[in-house]
């Protein structure tokens, strides 16, 4: 059966890595839909905004920081049925940015080791990208 009245949201997210190659999460604030969770940068493309260039606006608003299109890797994405919407979330990866990152919207920011990913409780939409990340070469690699 399809589902005429499904609505497909598009959110673009960035797994940055730094020179430790840990990834950053960002816990979703209280007041927001799934508050307390871990999540990725990002969010939801504005209309006429290409995905990077979405992401780039997401991360200096959200982190102060300016990254280049060109430094957004594309690496998976998730498909999740929401209940009250269907998520399209491609994940890019970043390890080259300028600034210095700060919390800008009052999120508890927080960098892990891919192994240790699976000790912060994420969106059920991010579940299945753990695996992508945790075979993320390091710098050296
Ligand atoms: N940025 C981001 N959003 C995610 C992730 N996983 C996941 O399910 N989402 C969902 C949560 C939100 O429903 C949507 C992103 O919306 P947003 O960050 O732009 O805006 P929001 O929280 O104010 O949205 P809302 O759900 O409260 O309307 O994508 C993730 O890893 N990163």
């Amino acid at each position: 059966m399809t589902d005429a009245g499904c609505k497909l949201v598009l959110v673009v997210a960035c797994a940055l890595v730094n020179a430790d190659g840990h990834i950053l999460l960002a816990q979703r604030p209280a007041g927001k839909t799934l508050a307390g969770l871990w999540e990725f940068p990002g969010g939801k493309l504005e209309p006429g905004e290409r995905p990077e260039e979405s992401l780039v606006r997401e991360l200096e608003e959200e982190l102060g920081i300016a990254v280049k299109a060109e430094d957004l890797v594309p690496l998976t994405f998730a498909s999740h049925p929401y209940e009250t919407f269907h998520l399209l979330m491609p994940l890019y990866v970043c390890r080259h940015w300028q600034g210095t990152l700060a919390p800008r919207e009052g999120q508890e920011l927080q960098w892990v080791a891919p192994s240790n990913l699976r000790d912060y409780p994420m969106p059920p939409a991010d579940e299945p990208l753990i695996p992508f990340l945790t075979s993320l070469q390091s710098p050296a690699g």
